[in-house]
């Protein structure tokens, strides 16, 4: 059973997924503390959060069970996910399912803001009848310019071009023709602040987004400028906001998100001319549903042990790529294991090879795979495709991937090779139609390996009788041979000997084969 902890609202209706999985249990935690998440957080599988909940390095290093993080949204700016990746935690959110409702809000916001209806609604509320104060401005002809051009703000252009607004954007993937196909003028974030009317934010809340609009950037604005911020506290510079307001250079804001979340007293709020709501984008029934729905799905298909759909920290990859390349897990993390088998020395470098139909398909979630096997047998069983890579990394160990023409006759083949201070070690693999992986060389030598069960691998010289001793001596240990392998440099030369066997090979067992006169060295691999 499978313990699911949610600690921020979401929709009933959206985790009924989640409810209906007999093999998974739910628990609410809305109003634990951060005290009593670190407390509790042990006990769980996985962790639903919205924006509130701060899943930070301290919460995920006491999360010694947590296997998923699923966030219903799309901003992951609350989750470490540094830490998550450290510890092999994967990451998955719902990036579509709030983007319509994200978009509407900031419309509204746009038009509240421009006929300054929160306010007029103030004052009436006050008994005041006041129609001269509440004069607003047209959004027809004037320029809207949007800074991040992703799914909200695209959708936030089309609905403004319906108010016939002309739209200038900024985004480091917007290229000019994709803008000349949107009717929507290319520029930079300067063109984007000297030439709008309404500016509006829709990037996410990165180092190089953080206060991008400070008091620079209004002091390039045209004066009078609307500012709209539905995407992130943190991307505006409050103070500076502030000030561009009292100076007029800004004459007003409509704000969904502030650099402090929850808030009771900010500032920007005694000016009238902010409008706010409490980060209310995604708060539509109709979202709220969709994005539960959309991680409810993610976390039960990855304790099942399938591929998740929207991964944050993996890239992401579609079902098409996925069919095609996923049977090259298997073999990628199997060469690992058996690589790694065959040095005692660190390994400084892993260079990967990727030839036939390999070179033309994505080869880094392969890659993953292969570098989990390797890592595995010194790391433990906490290495996973989230962390692999990280944690090679991390131990100075450089990756080189490679695609390659030649295919040594083999439609698809992957050769990974080790180098270590002393040794360069190299085991190569395929796919064979309808058959499953294969082992097919180790170093130069070529072999025929199914790379399963427990494996026998030996270095001798090539002599008449060696086989036949090898034989009699597995035999007096009751280790029952089921295929064997053998290949060699040139006669009499060095010589490799691949087994099958029934069961695990012991150490001491290993040295009685060591002490055959002819046997270089002998390594069980058990995968
Ligand atoms: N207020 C809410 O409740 C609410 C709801 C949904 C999303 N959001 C927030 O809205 C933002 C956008 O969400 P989305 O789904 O459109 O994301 P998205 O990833 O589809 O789009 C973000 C865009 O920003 C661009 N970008 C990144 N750095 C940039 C930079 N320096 N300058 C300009 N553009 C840059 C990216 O290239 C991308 O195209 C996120 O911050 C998200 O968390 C808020
Ligand atoms: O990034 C998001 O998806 C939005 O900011 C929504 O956040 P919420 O789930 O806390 O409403």
């Amino acid at each position: 059973m499978f313990k699911v902890l949610i600690s921020d609202p979401l929709s009933k209706e959206g985790i009924y997924p989640l409810n209906q999985a007999n093999h998974i249990s739910i628990e609410m935690a809305i109003d634990w503390s951060q005290e009593q998440l670190e407390d509790r957080i042990a006990e769980y599988d996985a962790l639903l959060v919205r924006s509130q909940t701060q899943v930070t390095r301290n919460l995920i290093m006491k999360a010694h069970k947590l296997k998923i993080i699923g966030r219903a949204g799309v901003g992951v700016d609350n989750i470490d996910l540094d830490a998550a990746t450290e510890y092999g935690i994967i990451v998955v959110n719902a990036p579509n399912g709030n983007t319509n409702s994200a978009a509407e809000h900031t419309m509204a916001m746009i038009m509240a803001l421009s006929r300054k209806i929160p306010q007029a609604y103030l004052s009436l509320k006050n008994k005041h009848w006041d129609r001269k104060k509440y004069v607003g401005t047209e959004l027809k002809n004037k320029t809207l310019g949007i800074i991040g051009l992703g799914r909200i703000g695209a959708e936030v252009a089309y609905r403004a071009k319906g108010q016939r607004m002309t739209i200038i954007a900024y985004d480091p993937f917007l290229t000019e023709d994709k803008a000349e196909k949107m009717d929507i003028r290319y520029g930079t974030v300067e063109d984007v602040l000297k030439d709008a009317d309404f500016i509006t934010i829709h990037t996410p809340l990165l180092k190089e987004t953080r206060h991008l609009l400070n008091a620079e950037a209004f002091k390039l604005v045209k004066p009078g400028v609307q500012i709209i911020n539905c995407a992130r506290g943190g991307i505006i510079d409050e103070d500076a906001l502030y000030q561009a307001i009292q100076s007029n250079q800004v004459a007003g804001a409509a704000l969904d998100v502030f650099e402090e979340e929850p808030f009771y007293n900010n500032k920007l709020l005694e000016l009238p001319e902010v409008i706010a709501t409490p980060h209310l984008g995604a708060s539509t029934f109709e979202a709220q549903e969709s994005v539960a729905i959309d991680v409810s799905e993610d976390v039960i298909r990855f304790l099942a042990g399938d591929v998740v759909r929207h991964p944050v920290n993996l890239p992401s990859l579609s079902k098409e790529i996925l069919s095609e390349i996923e049977p090259y897990f298997h073999l990628a993390e199997k060469i690992g294991t058996f690589l790694i088998h065959l040095t005692n020395e660190a390994v400084e470098e892993i260079n990967l090879y990727y030839s036939g139909d390999l070179s033309k398909t994505k080869i880094a979630p392969i890659t993953r795979n292969a570098v989990k096997g390797l890592l595995t047998r010194h790391l433990g069983e906490h290495v996973n495709d989230v962390n692999a890579l990280y944690l090679a990394e991390k131990r100075g160990i450089t990756i080189h991937e490679n695609k390659t023409s030649s295919t040594k006759g083999f439609t698809n083949l992957l050769n990974v090779e080790i180098k270590t201070k002393l040794e360069k070690r190299s085991v190569s693999g395929t796919l064979l139609n309808g058959l499953g992986p294969r082992i097919v060389k180790v170093d130069h030598y070529s072999v025929d390996v199914t790379p399963k069960g427990h494996l026998l691998v030996i270095h001798h010289k090539d002599q008449p009788g060696v086989i036949g001793k090898m034989g009699s001596l597995l035999a007096t240990h009751q280790i029952n041979i089921a295929t064997m392998q053998v290949d060699r440099a040139d006669i009499g030369g060095d010589a490799i000997m691949v087994m099958t066997v029934d069961r695990h090979i012991e150490k001491h067992e290993l040295s009685a084969i060591e002490e055959v006169d002819e046997i270089h060295d002998a390594t069980a691999i058990d995968l």
